[in-house]
C-alpha cells in the first residue's frame, strides 16, 4: 500500500552546526507502505537529517512537513546508540514507553517478540549485549504504533542473521502501511528490502529512486555499482564537512 501523498516531506533543507554546513538543499519525501533507505558515507549527514525528519532538531532551513493523522506519536525514532534506563527488564521499558505515548501496554510483549527479544523479557537492560540494546531500540522506536518509524543504523552490531531479520522487520512495518526510513552501510541488505533509495553525499542527495531505476539510470549491475558511481572520488576517505575538526 503506497498512498501518492507524501506523510512527511522535507523541503530544502540546510543544517548548520555552528560554521560547519553539513546538509545543503535537501528534499526528501517519505510514504506510506514503503521503506525508504538513506545510504551514504561516513559523515555525509544521514544522522543529522533523520534527526530532522524526526523532529529531533529544527533545520537551520528548509521545512518539514507532516501530512498524515493526528496520532499520540507521529514518529517512531531508533537513535544511532539507543541507551534505556538500567533497573528495569526489557519488558518493562516498553511498557513505560507505551505508558508515555498512550499506548496499549499490554502490546510490549508483542513488540518484543517482532524484534526475537521475547525470551529477554524479563533481562534487565544493563545486561543486554550491544545487538540486544539495538533491537529493543527498535522495538521502542514501534511502541505507540507510529505511522512513521526512522531507523539510525538498526543493522549495526547485529550478527548477520539478525541483521536480516531486523531489514525483514522494516518490511513487515511497511507492509502493515507505516513510512519506513532507515540509514545502513549493508547495500546488499537495502537492495533486498528498500523500495527507494536516497544517496547522500557531502550533505546532498545525489542520487534517489528505486533500486532498479538506479540501476538502469547508472548503468549499474548492483547497488554497489550505483553507489560507487553516484558517491565517486575515493572510497577508503572520509570527507569531513567544514575541514578539520
Ligand atoms: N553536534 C555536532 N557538532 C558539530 N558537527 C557535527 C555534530 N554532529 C555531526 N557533526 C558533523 O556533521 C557531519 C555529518 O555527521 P552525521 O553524523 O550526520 O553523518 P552520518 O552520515 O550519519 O555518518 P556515519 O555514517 O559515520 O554515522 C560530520 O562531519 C560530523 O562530524
Amino acid at each position: 500500500m503506497t498512498d501518492t501523498l507524501p506523510i512527511l516531506e522535507a523541503t530544502d533543507i540546510d543544517h548548520d552546526y555552528g560554521t560547519i554546513s553539513v546538509l545543503e538543499n535537501v528534499s526528501a519525501t517519505l510514504r506510506r507502505g514503503a521503506v525508504t533507505a538513506l545510504i551514504g558515507p561516513n559523515g555525509s549527514g544521514k544522522t543529522t537529517l533523520i534527526r530532522s525528519l524526526a523532529g529531533l532538531h529544527e533545520p537551520t532551513a528548509g521545512k518539514i512537513a507532516y501530512h498524515g493523522p493526528e496520532t499520540a506519536r507521529r514518529i517512531g525514532y531508533l537513535p544511532q546508540h539507543p541507551a534505556f534506563r538500567p533497573g528495569f527488564t526489557c519488558l518493562e521499558t516498553l511498557e513505560f514507553y507505551a505508558s508515555l505515548v498512550g499506548g496499549d501496554e499490554t502490546a510490549a510483549m508483542t513488540h518484543l517478540d517482532r524484534v526475537g527479544l521475547a525470551d529477554a523479557a524479563d533481562r534487565p537492560v544493563e545486561a543486554l549485549s550491544g545487538g540486544m540494546t539495538r533491537l529493543l531500540g527498535i522495538a521502542q522506536a514501534t511502541i505507540g504504533d507510529p505511522p512513521v518509524v526512522v531507523l539510525d543504523e538498526p543493522g549495526s552490531g547485529l550478527d548477520p542473521g539478525m541483521s536480516m531479520h531486523v531489514f525483514d522487520v522494516a518490511a513487515e512495518l511497511a507492509d502493515d502501511g507505516i513510512a519506513v526510513l532507515l540509514s545502513s552501510h549493508d547495500l546488499e541488505l537495502v537492495e533486498r528490502v528498500a523500495d527507494r533509495v536516497l544517496i547522500l553525499s557531502d550533505g546532498r542527495i545525489v542520487r534517489r529512486g528505486s533500486t532498479a531505476q538506479l540501476r538502469d539510470e547508472l548503468d549499474a549491475d548492483s547497488l554497489w555499482a550505483v553507489y560507487e558511481t553516484a558517491i565517486g572520488g575515493d572510497l577508503d576517505t572520509v570527507r569531513v564537512q567544514g575541514g578539520h575538526a
